[in-house]
Order: structure tokens, then C-alpha cells, then sequence
């Protein structure tokens, strides 16, 4: 909007907001015009999107163009669908909170073209990866072939949708998107019968005609020509100048297959099934029964004597049970038979949606919608489709002023300003008009429907004029007065809609609401080899004896369902507008123009949003525009936000009734307060660039600064606005925190997981004997353990291969002393330090026969006598057990020479001589030794 500030003279305003005089329906067109020749098809009024179809091709769609609108505001920047595209998918991301889109306007204003954008947009600008670029692919080209069953030519639009379309564009938790849905709404199955002239039947009926090879239309049984066809026949318009059906077919079958169909046979099959269904001929018999004249053989794979049976007899069923077969006329045969043609393409459209679904199928977390549907519809004749499809458009109406009066609403309220009741038109007396239980216009026509008896178009009239008689929205011609009368018939009803008074004729009311197919021809149906067909006719339909719902109530049922998914999610409008009726670029029609602004409800939403406001922004981008306006906020303020902007209005001089300040943001009542502000603005911007440098540079200057600005500011919010989506998934993750690992709680437990890990990485025990650990968050415990005992080995294994055997050896003895003596005997914690010597206690014994052995003593003590010699008649068994008992505390040396050493006293030895003899002695030997005679047994003995 401030780029619409500064350009609203050349070419209108951006936002009719600005609009001074809002209630004029004539400055509004004007704006539109004025911007139209400027080839500006884009305004605003607030956030809805008006976009004018220019019926030529516009340089605006490019990929650079995506690159513009990405990550900028509605005001930043001009007004573009990729705006509305772009504002909506951060509005989800950073929200959380599913969005959709709601494209509106009549045939031919360019919702579809619209919606194709906004994918596209999102097909481009999304952050992706192989396979959802797959996916991708999957949804957009789920539209060439919706198109070419849901699409026909009409005398509005070359390429008129014929259904309502309702599409969710799935995205997970990072935006990528990764799946789609798509619900379908009253396809108008009429048109496979019945074409106006200069209309066509759907796209695909020509598209297989004139691209399909010859060998397939041999299968098919079909020749190229459509006037071959009575279903193509009636509108005598098979070739449209805009539309190249052989490309189109290509097109077609490519995408078939990119969605993964491998159906196309079959498909084909019922499409070709269907214009010879309509080739059928009926004769009649000389007592007014009828029989079939052409072949019905191999018809949509059913049997063709009991297709001929079903398309000319009925059964009738008494309390539950047949009773009997009765013959239709001539009548009643062909319309058999147009009712068949009609439920076969219905339900075999309905088939390919569901197929597409499976093939867009996949778990999402947020969720963009795309409704383009039928705008209010005023044709010369109206029948039951455009009371349906009006029907829509009210309930629509009715959501969009609730939502937007909502949120206008919930913007006061958090911002602290008191609501300011809005005088709006509320629609929700026609809505119920409508819909109401066993009083609106559809229970009436349901009743007439199932009454028992004649029932008719006409005493459907009558009832509706017995109830309805005197409501305010309701007219006929009998209870019209004289001016009104004289334009109506008397089998028409009008009603006064929000968007202006249609009348509907009632012939063909009864009829379409029934709907009925006869219930021989179903069973005939479910019978059929085709899979496709089999699927859409099941047989549990035929053997349900209740009455299938009507179709009006089928209708409202699903738009109910409709209204309910919208009312979950965040809205934003486009409203298309056609500027003439020849489809032809450059020309405005102002009568045409001011019939859909009035229709769209424009001037009305125009108004809602103007009833307080017309223009609000954040404290902080409001100050950083208007700032070099005042002394005091020039060139920088320093105090909060909000005294700055108190600073900077009174200083401007506006008048309490001018403006409002909010919590964050102000609120503005006219835009000429606006005007004036942003005019002094523009005057003063030489003053500015003299502050900042002087002469020539100054306008070079003024732009670099609002350029840096303009980049620092969109980074600065950039920043916030990740860091809101940063803080939002915190708080998120935290609240569901102990629930399985997901979507919602991905980024908190991954935080917690790392947060751990770096601060262990920090805190780790450096050696076996350090315990300290950090204590795990609750989701980390069992690998915080797991961690704690594998860090644990690796210490101790690098431990391990630092000992060397002989200090090994020391550990092990002390262990073994700890276990002895460890708090039992008081000089233990004195030998714990020191180092147990071999040396200083061990065991001597000679090789011989003696039962001799010295036990050595530690030396230390210089009065203590030391070693011990020792006797033993076993020895041998004796040293073992000491050995073992303590075999590493004594080391046990065997004497192979013949003498042991031992000490005496301190520095005093004795040496015992070991000798072999005949008998066993101990005896003093030479030099003071002790001689030991050991018993020899000699070699046998050994
Ligand atoms: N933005 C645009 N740029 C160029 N041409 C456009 C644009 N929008 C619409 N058109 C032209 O107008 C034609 C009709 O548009 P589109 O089919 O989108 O209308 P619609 O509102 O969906 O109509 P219907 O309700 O009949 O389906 C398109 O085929 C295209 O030629």
C-alpha cells in the first residue's frame, strides 16, 4: 500500500481503501478502469484481491516476477495474485494454522486461470526434493485432465469449468509441498445430453475424436467426425477457434499417465460408450411400446439384450417387492436413456477426482485450499442449475462477511480499540429461504418429489407460493405487483438475492432433483465388465431400498461440509472480474463491470472494511516512514514506538477523530488524513536528502537510503518472522513434548537431544576415577546411560593398554591386600602408596630331597632377626598351598645350585648347604653353614 500511496494519481489506488469517496460505486468502477488500461488487473480492498481478466497475455508470471513477491507484505509491494500466493503460504508456516484461498466471479472471469496460478506459484517457489517434485507434477497436472472431463466450451468462456472445484494443497511441517485433495461439486451432467448452440459437450468427447489414432477409434468403434454424434450434434459448434483438441488429447494422455493411470482403456471405453449411448434410436410400436432400432451390442461392457430391456421397460416395486415390468413409451425410453448417459459421464467423473486423490494422497501437516468455484450465475433462463449454483454463491457471501467481520473484529480486540458496530446487509434470510428444514425452497421441492401421485413443475410452484407467500425475498408472478408481474412468467419464482433478483423457471425442477436413473438400468450397470463401471455402480445401491437423497440436497449437504472447511481455515479472497463479453483484451464494459461489482458484493466488503479504518500499520513501519516529518523523531527516534508515533501525530496536527493507537499499531479513519501526511512527505524529501548530503546526489541519495531502508527493514522482519516461527515451534514442541516423536514436537525434541549432547561433549569424565555426569533431560535417559557405560569402557580400555605387567602385577596385589586387610588392620592405608617388592618377602628351598625352606623376611628392621628356616615333611605340598593361597604376594625360588642364602640379622647372612645322601640330616656344616643331607632314592625311585 505505500508504493499505492505515492502512484495513486497516475493509475488509481492500489487498495480501494484509499478510495476517499467509498461509497461510490462509480469512483470504485473508475479506479478499476483507470488501473484496467493501465494493464494493472490486480487492486485490493484490504487484503481480497480484485483481479480483471485482460483476455491477453501479461509479462507478469514469470519466474523473476515469483522471485519479487517472495517473503514481502501486501503493502511492500504491488498488488499480484503471487502476492496473495505468497502472504498466505508464510501465513501458514509461521501460523501453523491452514489457509485457503476463495476465488470467485462469473464464467469466464478467470478463477480457474487464477487457481492455475497459484499452484504454479507454489510449484516454483516451495522448497522441494525429487519426489515431491513428482508430486508436484502430479498436482498440476491433475488439472489438463479435470479440465478435459470438467470443461466445455460455452457462449461465455472457451474453457468453462462445469463443476465447483475445492482443492487442498497438502504441505509438511518445512512447506514443502507433498500432497493434494480435491472435491468436486455439481458437475452439470446435462450438458452430455444437451448442448445450447454455439456450446459444446465436454472437451474430452472431441479431444478423443480428433487425437486419437485411428487403430484406437477402430477399437472404439468410432469415427471422427462429432456431427456423427446426436450428443456432440446439438450445439453445432465441434471446432472452437481458442482450443486445439488434437494437442489438447496429447496433452491429456500425458498426464494420465504422469498421475499414474493405467485405466486409459478403459476410460476411453465409457467415453465412446457414451456416444453411442446417445446414437440409440427408438422405435414405436403400434400399441405405443417401444423398441430400439440401432445396435446396442458391447455397450459401456454390458450384455446389449439386457441393456435393450433395461433402456425400454421399468420395474415397479410394491412394498419392497417386484411386482412388475411395465414398457416405457417413446418418451419415457429416451429419457431413460439420456438419464443413463448422464449418471455413466457423473459417476465416471466422480471416479477420476477419487483416482487423482489416491494418486495426490500423503500425510500432511498444513494445509493451502483453492475453491474456484461458480460465481452468481443470471442467465436469460434460469433453471435449476443456477438456482443451485446462486444457492452456493449466498452461503459463500454469508461466510465471507462473518470471516472478514471476524477478523476485522479480532483485530480491534487485540489491539485494545472498542468496536465499532458495522451496518452490513446480512444475507442469512436468503440462506434460509433456501435451505431451511420442511420450510425452505428445497425441502418444498424434495416433498413435491416424493409425494405419491402426479407430481409437477407447476404444483411445485404452487406449494412454494402456499409457504412462502409474502417473505420479502420471494416473488411470483401471482404474487407479484402489476410492474413486476408484467416481466415475469407465470411459471417462473424470483427471489431477491444479496447480489440482485434472479427468477428462476421451475420446468425441469422435479425432474433434476430426482434425478432418477431406473433401477433395471442399474442393475444392468452393476453387471458390467468394465471395472470402472462396475465401481461406480455397486450393487448394494440396487438392493438399498431407500431413497437415495435428492440432488438439491445433496448439494446443500455438501456445501455444508464445504462451509465447515472453510470456517477452519484462514481465508483470503480473489474476486475475478470479466471486463467484457466478446473475450476480448483491452475493452471495459462498465455496464458488465458494475453488474459483477454489485453481485461480487464488492462495494459491500469495501465497506466493512472501510466502517472503522482505512488504513492501519505496526507503530515501527509507520514511524520509519513518516519520521523525517517531525524534529523530533528525525532522523532517528530513540523512545518506545509508540510515544514516537504520538511525537510524530501531534506534531502533524491530527484530530482525535482521525485516528486510533492500538497496542501495536495505528489506525487511520480517512485517507485524506493519509493523503496529507504522505503529500507532506513527498515535499519534503529534497529537505531530507540536503540533511543527509547536498546538490545533484540528493535524489540518487534519497533513493539508496529508502532502498537500504527498505532492505534493512525487510531483513529486520525477515529475522522477526523467523524467529516468531522459531519461538511458536518451541513452545509448541514443549507442549507436546512427551508425545511420539513428530511433526509437532520434531524441533524441540531435536533441541533437547542436541542441547544434552553439547554440554556432555563439554563436561565429560577425563579419567575412571571422575564421576561426573550430566544429568539427562527425561526423553534422553537411556541413552544418556548407554553413553555414560560406553565412555566408561573406552576410558578404562585406554587405560588398560597403558599398564605394564609388572605394575599389573602391583594392582592385583593390591587388590587382594585390600581385600585382606582394607579397614581391618590400622597400618593398611601406609601400604597402599608403597610399592609391594618382590624382594622383600619370598620363599627359598633347594632342588634336593630336604624338607628345608627359608621364608625371607623384609630387612627394614635393623634389630629384628629376619629370615625364617623352616621344616616340613611335605614340603612340597606346604610351599605349594602357600604359594597358591598367595601367589603373587611370594615368590617361590627353587635353588638349583646347593646353597640358600639367608639373613640372620641386619647385615648378617647364613648360608645352608644342600646335599645329597644316604640318609636325612640336618647338621652343622663347614664355615659356620648349615649342612642339610637330603635322602637320595637314586633313578627308580624318580
Ligand atoms: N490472468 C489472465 N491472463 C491472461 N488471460 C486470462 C487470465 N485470466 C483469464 N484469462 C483468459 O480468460 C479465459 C477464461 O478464464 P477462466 O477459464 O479462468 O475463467 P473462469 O472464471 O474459470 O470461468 P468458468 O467459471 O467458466 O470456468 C482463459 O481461458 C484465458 O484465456
Amino acid at each position: 500500500m505505500e508504493s499505492a500511496l505515492t502512484a495513486r494519481d497516475r493509475v488509481g489506488v492500489q487498495d480501494f481503501v484509499l478510495l476517499e469517496n467509498y461509497n461510490s460505486e462509480a469512483a470504485f468502477i473508475e479506479n478499476l478502469r483507470r488501473r484496467f488500461k493501465e494493464n494493472l488487473i490486480y487492486t485490493y480492498i484490504g487484503s481480497v484481491l480484485v483481479s480483471v481478466n485482460p483476455y491477453k497475455e501479461l509479462e507478469i508470471y514469470s519466474k523473476q516476477q515469483m522471485e519479487r513477491y517472495r517473503g514481502v507484505s501486501f503493502y511492500e509491494i504491488s498488488p499480484h495474485i503471487y502476492s496473495v500466493s505468497d502472504n498466505t503460504y508464510r501465513a501458514m508456516k509461521t501460523s501453523r494454522k491452514d489457509q485457503c484461498i476463495l476465488i470467485s466471479g462469473e464464467s469466464g472471469a478467470g478463477k480457474t486461470e487464477a487457481s492455475k496460478k497459484i499452484l504454479l506459484y507454489y510449484a516454483v517457489t516451495c522448497p522441494t526434493n525429487d519426489r515431491m517434485a513428482a508430486l508436484g507434477d502430479r498436482l498440476l497436472q491433475s488439472n489438463p485432465v479435470l479440465e478435459a472431463f470438467g470443461n466445455a466450451k460455452t457462449l461465455r468462456n472457451d474453457n468453462s469449468s462445469r463443476f465447483g472445484k475445492y482443492m487442498d494443497v497438502q504441505f509438511d511441517f518445512r512447506g514443502v509441498p507433498v500432497g493434494g485433495h480435491i472435491l468436486n461439486y455439481l458437475l452439470e451432467k446435462s450438458r452430455v445430453v444437451h448442448q445450447n448452440p454455439g456450446e459444446r459437450n465436454f472437451h474430452i468427447f472431441y479431444q478423443l475424436l480428433n487425437g486419437g489414432d485411428e487403430m484406437l477409434l477402430k477399437t472404439l468403434y468410432l469415427e471422427k467426425n462429432p456431427h456423427n454424434y446426436n450428443y456432440l450434434a446439438k450445439g453445432n459448434c465441434p471446432r472452437v477457434s481458442s482450443i486445439n483438441d488434437k494437442n489438447d488429447w496429447k496433452v491429456v494422455m500425458k498426464a494420465l499417465s504422469v498421475i499414474g493411470f493405467t485405466e486409459e482403456e478403459k476410460l476411453l471405453s465409457i467415453i465412446s460408450g457414451v456416444l453411442h449411448l446417445g446414437n440409440i434410436q427408438f422405435g414405436e410400436g403400434e400399441e405405443g411400446e417401444t423398441y430400439i432400432t440401432t445396435e446396442t451390442q458391447i455397450l459401456l461392457g454390458v450384455d446389449g439384450s439386457a441393456l435393450t430391456e433395461a433402456l425400454t421397460h421399468k420395474k415397479l416395486t410394491a412394498k419392497g417387492e417386484e411386482v412388475m415390468i411395465s414398457p416405457l413409451n417413446f418418451e419415457q425410453a429416451m429419457s431413460a436413456r439420456d438419464a443413463l448417459a448422464k449418471a455413466v459421464y457423473g459417476r465416471t467423473f466422480n471416479w477420476l477426482v477419487e483416482k487423482i486423490n489416491q494418486s495426490l494422497a500423503l500425510k500432511s501437516s498444513s494445509v493451502i485450499g483453492l475453491l474456484d468455484i461458480y460465481g452468481f450465475e443470471v442467465l436469460q433462463h434460469n433453471s435449476f442449475e443456477q438456482f443451485c449454483i446462486n444457492y452456493c454463491n449466498e452461503k459463500l457471501q454469508q461466510l465471507f462477511i462473518e470471516l472478514t467481520l471476524r477478523s476485522e473484529q479480532e483485530e480491534y480486540e487485540t489491539e485494545g480499540i472498542a468496536w465499532e458496530t458495522v451496518q452490513y446487509f446480512d444475507n442469512k434470510i436468503i440462506c434460509d429461504l433456501i435451505e431451511e428444514k420442511h420450510k425452505g425452497i428445497i425441502s418444498i421441492l424434495d416433498e413435491e418429489c416424493l409425494r405419491p401421485g402426479e407430481t409437477g413443475d407447476l404444483s411445485f410452484l404452487e406449494k412454494l407460493e402456499d409457504t412462502l407467500g409474502g417473505h420479502p425475498h420471494f416473488v411470483t408472478h401471482k404474487l407479484a405487483n402489476g410492474k413486476t408481474r408484467r416481466v415475469m412468467s407465470r411459471e417462473e419464482f424470483r427471489l431477491l438475492h444479496y447480489a440482485g433478483e434472479v427468477n428462476y423457471n421451475v420446468k425441469g425442477f422435479v425432474d433434476k432433483n430426482n434425478d432418477l436413473l431406473n433401477r433395471n438400468l442399474k442393475e444392468v450397470m452393476c453387471q458390467s465388465d468394465n471395472q470402472i463401471l462396475s465401481h461406480c455402480f455397486h450393487r448394494e445401491e440396487v438392493m438399498d431400498q431407500k431413497r437415495p437423497e435428492m440432488a438439491a440436497t445433496q448439494f446443500k449437504n455438501s456445501l455444508m461440509k464445504l462451509m465447515e472447511i472453510l470456517m477452519s481455515k484462514e481465508p483470503s479472497y480473489v474476486r475475478c472480474i470479466k471486463p467484457n463479453d466478446a473475450k476480448q483484451p483491452g475493452r471495459f464494459d462498465e455496464v458488465l463491470v458494475r453488474h459483477q461489482v454489485k453481485y461480487l458484493g464488492l462495494m459491500e466488503n469495501l465497506r466493512v472494511r472501510r466502517a472503522g479504518f482505512a488504513y492501519r500499520r505496526h507503530f515501527e513501519a509507520f514511524l520509519q516512514r513518516y519520521k523525517p516529518l517531525c524534529p523530533e523523531t528525525w532522523p532517528n527516534w530513540h523512545g518506545r514506538l509508540a510515544d514516537g508515533v504520538s511525537t510524530l501525530i501531534n506534531h502533524l496536527g491530527y484530530k482525535p477523530e482521525e485516528y486510533k493507537l492500538g497496542r501495536s499499531k495505528i489506525f487511520i479513519r480517512f485517507p485524506k488524513t493519509l493523503f496529507t501526511t504522505e503529500d507532506a512527505l513527498e515535499a519534503k524529501k529534497p529537505e531530507i536528502g540536503k540533511y543527509a548530503c547536498s546538490g545533484s546526489e540528493t535524489l540518487g541519495l534519497i533513493v539508496i537510503q529508502s532502498g537500504w531502508r527498505g532492505m534493512k527493514a525487510r531483513r529486520r522482519a525477515k529475522r522477526r518472522r523467523e524467529a516468531a516461527e522459531l519461538i511458536r515451534r518451541f513452545i509448541k514442541g514443549f507442549i507436546y513434548r512427551h508425545n511420539e516423536y513428530g511433526p509437532e514436537n520434531d524441533y524441540f525434541l531435536d533441541h533437547v537431544r542436541y542441547s544434552f549432547l553439547k554440554n556432555l561433549r563439554k563436561n565429560l569424565p577425563e579419567n575412571v576415577l571422575d564421576k561426573r555426569w550430566p544429568t539427562p533431560p527425561p526423553l534422553v535417559t537411556e541413552a544418556s546411560e548407554y553413553l555414560r557405560m560406553l565412555h566408561m569402557r573406552n576410558m578404562v580400555m585406554k587405560y588398560c593398554r597403558r599398564v605394564q605387567p609388572e605394575w599389573k602385577k602391583q594392582m592385583v596385589q593390591k587388590v587382594v591386600a585390600s581385600e585382606i586387610f582394607k579397614d581391618q588392620k590400622d597400618s593398611y592405608p601406609e601400604s597402599v602408596g608403597r610399592l609391594f617388592l618382590d624382594t622383600r618377602v619370598g620363599i627359598s628351598l633347594s632342588s634336593l630331597r630336604d624338607g628345608m625352606f627359608v621364608v625371607h623376611m623384609p630387612t627394614e628392621d635393623n634389630k629384628q632377626k629376619t629370615d625364617v628356616v623352616l621344616q616340613s615333611n611335605h614340603v612340597i605340598e606346604l610351599v605349594t598351598k602357600l604359594a597358591m593361597m598367595a601367589a603373587l604376594i611370594f615368590t617361590v625360588t627353587l635353588c638349583v645350585a646347593c646353597s640358600i642364602r639367608f639373613a640372620v640379622a641386619r647385615g648378617k647372612e647364613g648360608i645352608i648347604d644342600f646335599v645329597r645322601g644316604s640318609e636325612m640330616k640336618v647338621a652343622k656344616g663347614k664355615r659356620g653353614h648349615l649342612l642339610v643331607v637330603s635322602h637320595h632314592l637314586g633313578k627308580k625311585a624318580k
